[in-house]
């Protein structure tokens, strides 16, 4: 029988349609999709609509296809604090929550070459004129949240827009905001196990790796496995559990501007000694802001800046993730209670809000490299890890 027969026996329902949820998450990985291509995309709420596309990847075509669904000259949206860096002064909000401001865009700018430099602190910002603040438009900041879901920089060119359906003949995505704003919690319920397989490890002889896949077409989280920990757990004990946000320099290359690789062959190597436990190795790279942004703060930090104001500067937030993935992986594999290996509070918080039991904490603390030490003291000083730093 062909694959496309419409006698299939998995064929679909003829009445079957996606769940709201399931057509909601789509919207929001078309519009992640669309920005990261550089196409414009819609945000719509009652009342509004805001045809977005972000700075450091819109082209000439992507700019033409926005100013024609758009109603009137498109603005650049920013974070607060990049835009405190393009105006050369703190930007006065009017409002606490106001975390964004908007820029005019004269003709000058509207060109991708200078919507990129005025996106990225790490490039040349030559700006022909100085620039004007202008009104923020409705749904600014749920687009800036769009763009970080994509990982690029909260950095937007945006139209308001009247018609929604006149936007959706054209081929742009149409995001409704309330789908946006249920998206995290709603996407990290999808995770499944996809795959599973017997790894033998240089530090761990008897290491299996279950792979978890989330319905959000991201990449995949790992659990890597030692010993038997979901034993352990259906017998009331609590498994070693490290929660590890990937770090490709780190993790891979053995980079030294941070603590990571002796911390993920660290913590396999203790829970091998032990004999079980759990590495959780989550697709976060960057504490969330993903590798190219990670490696633009790098560049931020080797002109003076901390890890956590250099992410500021991108107009990310000091640590952009949460630990729900983590926790319902640990619940899928059967294990509600855990000693974490961890110096981060804030992890433990986090995963305990999310329903795991955390009964202990071990610290996972590594000597400083002569490159990382000021990464570590960062983190002791203004993220509140319980490092102990040598003066
Ligand atoms: N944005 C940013 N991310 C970094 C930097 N250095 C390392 N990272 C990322 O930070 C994450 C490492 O965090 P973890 O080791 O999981 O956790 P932690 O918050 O340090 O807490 P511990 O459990 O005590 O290690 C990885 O995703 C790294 O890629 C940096 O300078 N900037
Ligand atoms: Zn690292």
């Amino acid at each position: 029988m062909s694959l496309f027969s419409t006698a299939h026996p998995n064929a679909p329902e003829a009445d079957s349609r996606p769940s709201p949820e399931a057509l909601a998450m789509r919207a929001v990985h078309r519009a992640v999709a669309d920005l990261r291509r550089g196409t414009p995309v819609m945000l719509h709420a009652p009342g509004s609509c805001l045809v977005v596309a972000a700075a450091e990847t819109v082209g000439a075509e992507g700019l033409r296809e926005l100013r024609a669904v758009g109603d009137a000259s498109p603005v650049l949206l920013l974070a607060a604090t990049r835009a405190a860096a393009v105006f050369a002064r703190p930007v006065a909000l009017s409002a606490p929550e106001e975390a964004a401001a908007a820029l005019r865009l004269p003709e000058a700018l509207l060109a991708p070459e200078r919507l990129r430099a005025l996106a990225d602190p790490t490039a040349e910002l030559l700006l022909p004129e100085s620039p004007e603040r202008a009104a923020l438009p409705a749904l600014a900041t749920q687009a800036l949240a769009l763009a970080k879901l994509g990982r690029l920089l909260p950095a937007l060119v945006a139209a308001p827009a009247h018609d929604a359906e006149a936007a959706a003949r054209q081929g742009i995505a149409v995001l409704h905001a309330e789908d946006l704003a249920a998206y995290p919690p709603s996407a990290a319920t999808t995770l499944a196990p996809v795959a599973e397989a017997r790894v033998p490890l240089e530090d761990v002889p008897e290491a299996r790796i279950v792979a978890f896949r989330a319905a959000d077409g991201g990449i995949e989280h790992l659990a890597i496995l030692v010993g038997k920990p979901e034993q352990m757990a259906a017998e009331g004990g609590a498994p070693l559990v490290r929660a590890h946000s990937e770090c490709f320099t780190g993790d891979l290359l053995g980079s030294l501007r941070c603590d990571c690789g002796p911390q993920l062959r660290g913590a396999l190597r203790k829970m091998a000694e032990v004999g079980n436990g759990v590495l959780l190795y989550l697709a976060q790279e960057g504490r969330g802001i993903g590798l190219v942004n990670k490696l633009r703060a790098y560049t931020l930090q080797d002109q003076g800046l901390d890890t956590l104001d250099a992410n500021r500067a991108l107009g990310y937030g000091a640590d952009e993730r949460n630990f729900l993935v983590a926790a319902e992986m640990l619940r899928q594999l059967g294990i509600p209670r855990v000693r974490l290996l961890t110096n981060n509070p804030d992890k433990m918080a986090s995963l305990a809000a999310c329903g795991i039991e955390v009964v202990g904490r071990e610290q996972h603390q590594f000597a400083a490299n002569g490159v990382n030490d000021a990464y570590l003291a960062t983190k002791a000083a203004r993220f509140g890890h319980l490092l102990s730093i040598k003066e």
